[in-house]
């Protein structure tokens, strides 16, 4: 049933609604809840803003972060937030508009590993250096009959195994996008369990562009780039969108702007580029808030329609890890 309320019925229901829950969760029981796992009463005060104050609208403070092997990396930037349980991994390749090569990737995976393993961390943060692109998938230059290739002889993809890591990754993992996110950058973004894009982000698939030249005094085509993602980049991209919208992406190479994918249901907010680091971390505070344990199973759960039985493994092993 549907009851129609007026603006002053409602106030008096909203403020019934907060009188009771102050009878329920007064502010002096919780706050002594929280001064039985604190250690000193500076920090229960410290908890209980944490957990029901205002979000901080303060930008976060980044330190350099390594991982357990203490090697430095080269081709991302890896920091995690004082005081916070946020981790930021930024892919530094802007002469390139991000783009990754294998080695880009087993940076990236080490990062992600680090920050799944260290309990201090809540949120993660995926970004790309600038403000030009998040990531243009696959560097071309890298590119051989045999697959990508920088310091090893032979070609691969190891993106996809990222894919996979992100998916099965019992924390929540943040697209931030400002620019270019395009072909494997795109599906980068997709893979992420939330994306906010600055006004200026770009999205699209460029795997079946293509070029016409002459063969024989008769038109043909040459593949251009030639690529696809029959995996998490086809799958995905169908359930955020729609298969008859995917369907267009994929097949058109088209371009779509920041309040185009918002509306295709590709991403969950549009700010100012000025705001974007600001607004992805008051999200992250949001989420630091709420049960680690409520948001892993979660994700699982959410995911696992697309990521089938191995997706169901995760919350079971996460309880352990
Ligand atoms: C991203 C752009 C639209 C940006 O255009 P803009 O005009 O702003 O910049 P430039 O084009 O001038 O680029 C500046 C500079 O960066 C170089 N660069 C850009 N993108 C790449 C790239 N992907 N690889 C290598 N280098 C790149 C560019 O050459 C310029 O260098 P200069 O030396 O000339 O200054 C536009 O750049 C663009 O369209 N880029 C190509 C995007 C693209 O096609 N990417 C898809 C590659 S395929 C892929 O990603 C991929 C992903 C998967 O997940 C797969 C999964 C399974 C199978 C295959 C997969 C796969 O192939």
């Amino acid at each position: 049933m549907v009851e129609d309320y007026s603006m002053k019925e409602l106030k008096t229901i909203e403020r019934r609604i907060a009188s009771l829950n102050n009878h329920l969760f007064p502010k002096s029981s919780i706050l002594s809840e929280c001064r039985q796992i604190s250690s000193s009463p500076a920090s229960a005060e410290d908890s209980y803003r944490r957990i029901h104050g205002e979000v901080s609208k303060e930008p976060a403070v980044w330190r350099p972060a390594l991982d357990e092997s203490g090697k430095e990396f080269t081709d991302i930037h890896y920091e995690k937030s004082v005081g916070e349980g946020i981790a930021k991994i930024t892919i530094n390749r802007p002469e390139r508009r991000n783009a990754f090569g294998p080695h880009t990737i087993k940076e990236l995976m080490r990062a992600f590993s680090d920050a799944r393993d260290d309990s201090s961390i809540g949120a993660i943060i995926l970004t790309g250096k600038g403000t030009k692109a998040f990531c243009s998938g696959g560097d071309q230059a890298l590119r051989t009959s045999d697959g990508y290739t920088d310091f090893e002889s032979f070609g691969r993809l190891n993106v996809l195994d990222l894919q996979v890591q992100i998916r099965r990754l019992p924390k929540p993992v943040i697209a931030m996008v400002a620019g270019y996110a395009v072909g494997g950058g795109h599906v980068l973004h997709m893979v992420c369990d939330l994306t906010i894009a600055a006004e200026n982000a770009i999205f699209g698939q460029t795997g079946a562009k293509a070029k016409v030249s002459s063969y024989f005094g008769s038109d043909i085509f040459h593949v251009q780039v030639g690529s696809f993602d029959a995996g998490y980049g086809s799958s995905i991209m169908s359930r955020l969108v729609g298969p008859k919208k995917a369907k267009e992406m994929w097949f058109l190479s088209r371009f779509y702007n920041a309040y185009e994918a918002e509306k295709m249901g590709l991403v969950n907010a549009v700010v100012k580029l000025e705001n974007l680091e600001l607004e992805t971390v008051k999200w992250c505070r949001e989420i630091l808030r709420n049960s680690p344990t409520a948001i892993r199973v979660l994700k699982s759960a959410l995911n696992a329609v697309d990521d089938g039985h191995a997706g169901l493994q995760v919350p079971f092993a996460a309880f352990n890890f």
